[in-house]
């Protein structure tokens, strides 16, 4: 049986957490391929990802990088993050930044002074257009109208809300600190003041969750919602109260056929609102597809700053020639005393070899529904198509013949189908990027 894509830890998890990342090289001895192959897209270009570590509590399925706050110096959290763009900037010699991402973590407990600052800091050093998208995660709870209307006059023009479900007894099981309420209160209160441009994130496959009860709720949030939703199965996550609670039966989960059915008729359902998926777990009505996810999954730099942050450029200033994927100490209190020493916290950095570099724009490309077109492929393989690097490989052959996969004169993406099951077809599309890299080693 095929397995469904996880939609969730690869849907964004794969920004950052790429295979290669931890198989890459530790040095950064670059080679005339690498730059070659690089130099085709606009390698001066970078988004701006910024990670605000703190949230009010835990939520009982998450296992992402935060801390309850304690005592946190505002002044120097923000001079760190202020610090670590600098350093970050200069470091790459990007020269224009084209999107923001403040996640979490809950960035909307930030001082909107500190989102500020960051942003300003991006504008003096590169050139940030007026119109670039700037998102901000906004958790419905602490956050009241006159806070989202500070962090609008701070520059944010893109809200994400945190609403997860419309089930307030949900919400407990799931530890949001808001109600249903809260959550309509919020997105109401965030389309008054960036209309088209609000984005809601959903959680499906939560204990206890039936399919009608999943249409349903589905149905009144699309009656009350902007033009962007994001729809994540839940994963769960090892170590976190709710894997717990599932592992000594306590509560259980929809089995995977129900998982799969949810995803399917969330799939119909937003299609029939006017929504258009473009990506495993990302729909849009009237063009509002977020720039600067996009940008991840067209396998595009961008700098990582704050705890724990991810990011994915050459850095330009140390004569590197070769694309780096780092990530910043993950501790707030250490990061904040690595960023006043050195001016920035990086943890980990290891250099992307050509054949990752691939592997990361096939295994994040083929999350959009357009999938890789040939000209974007050529960006990165100037030297091999698609037909040289797959043609040869009889399983792949067959997931186009059984529909999965679509190789035509446009590019390769999935099908409708394939798209459920994406984590099936990437192994042996991996593996042939892989023999045929090793082919042309030994050839050259
Ligand atoms: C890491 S949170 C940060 C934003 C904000 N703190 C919030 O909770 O809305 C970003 C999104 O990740 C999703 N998420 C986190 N853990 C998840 C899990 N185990 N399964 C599915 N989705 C998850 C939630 O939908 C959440 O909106
Ligand atoms: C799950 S996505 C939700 C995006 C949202 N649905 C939207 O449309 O804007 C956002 C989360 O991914 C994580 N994230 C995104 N980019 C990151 C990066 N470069 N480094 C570390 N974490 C990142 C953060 O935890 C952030 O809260
Ligand atoms: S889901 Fe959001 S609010 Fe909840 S713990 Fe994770 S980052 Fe914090």
């Amino acid at each position: 049986m095929l397995k469904a894509v996880s939609r969730f830890r690869s849907t964004m998890g794969r920004c950052w957490y790429g295979s290669s990342g931890t198989r890459g090289k530790e040095s950064s001895s670059g080679s005339e391929l690498e730059t070659a192959t690089w130099g085709g897209s606009p390698s001066r270009e970078a988004t701006l990802y910024v990670h605000w570590p703190y949230c009010l509590r835990r939520c009982s399925y998450c296992n992402f990088n935060k801390y309850i706050p304690r005592g946190v110096s505002q002044t120097a959290m923000r001079a760190c993050l202020e610090r670590e763009t600098e350093t970050l900037l200069q470091l790459s010699q990007v020269s224009r930044i084209t999107s923001v991402f403040f996640g979490g973590g809950t960035p909307s407990l930030a001082p909107p002074s500190t989102i500020a600052a960051v942003l300003e800091t991006a504008a003096r050093h590169t050139h940030l257009e007026g119109g670039a998208e700037v998102t901000l995660e906004v958790n419905p709870t602490p956050v009241g109208a006159s806070t989202l209307r500070d962090f609008r006059l701070a520059g944010v023009n893109r809200f994400s809300i945190g609403v997860q479900s419309l089930h307030d007894e949900d919400l407990k099981v799931l530890g949001r600190d808001h109600s249903s309420e809260d959550a309509m209160r919020t997105l109401a209160e965030a389309q008054c003041l960036c209309p088209g441009r609000v984005s809601v994130d959903v959680i499906f496959g939560r204990p206890g969750q039936t399919v009608e009860s999943w249409e349903m709720e589905l149905e009144e949030l699309l009656s009350v919602c902007d033009d962007h939703v994001s729809l994540y199965q839940l994963t769960l996550e090892r170590g976190t109260h709710l894997f717990k609670q599932v592992q000594i039966g306590l509560l259980s989960t929809p089995g995977d056929g129900i998982m799969a059915q949810m995803y399917d008729s969330a799939r119909r359902i937003l299609g029939k609102q006017g929504f258009l998926q473009y990506e495993v777990s990302n729909f849009a009505r009237q063009g509002a597809v977020s720039s600067h996810n996009i940008n991840y999954w067209k396998g595009g730099q961008y700098l990582g700053v704050g705890p724990g942050a991810h990011g994915r450029f050459i850095p330009r200033q140390e004569g590197g020639v070769l694309r780096e994927a780092r990530i910043q100490t993950l501790e707030p209190d250490v990061w904040m005393k690595e960023v006043q020493h050195w001016g920035h916290g990086t943890r980990r950095k290891v250099s992307l070899s050509h054949l990752e570099l691939l592997e990361e724009v096939l295994m994040m490309g083929l999350r959009l529904t357009e999938g890789v077109s040939h000209e974007h492929w050529r960006q990165f393989s100037p030297d091999a198509d698609f037909q040289q690097v797959l043609g040869g490989s009889t399983e792949v052959q067959e997931l186009q013949e059984r529909g999965l996969l679509v190789l035509d004169d446009r590019g390769l993406r999935c099908s409708w189908e394939g798209l459920a099951v994406l984590d099936s077809l990437l192994p042996p599309l991996l593996l042939q990027l892989q023999m045929h890299s090793c082919q042309q080693g030994a050839l050259g």
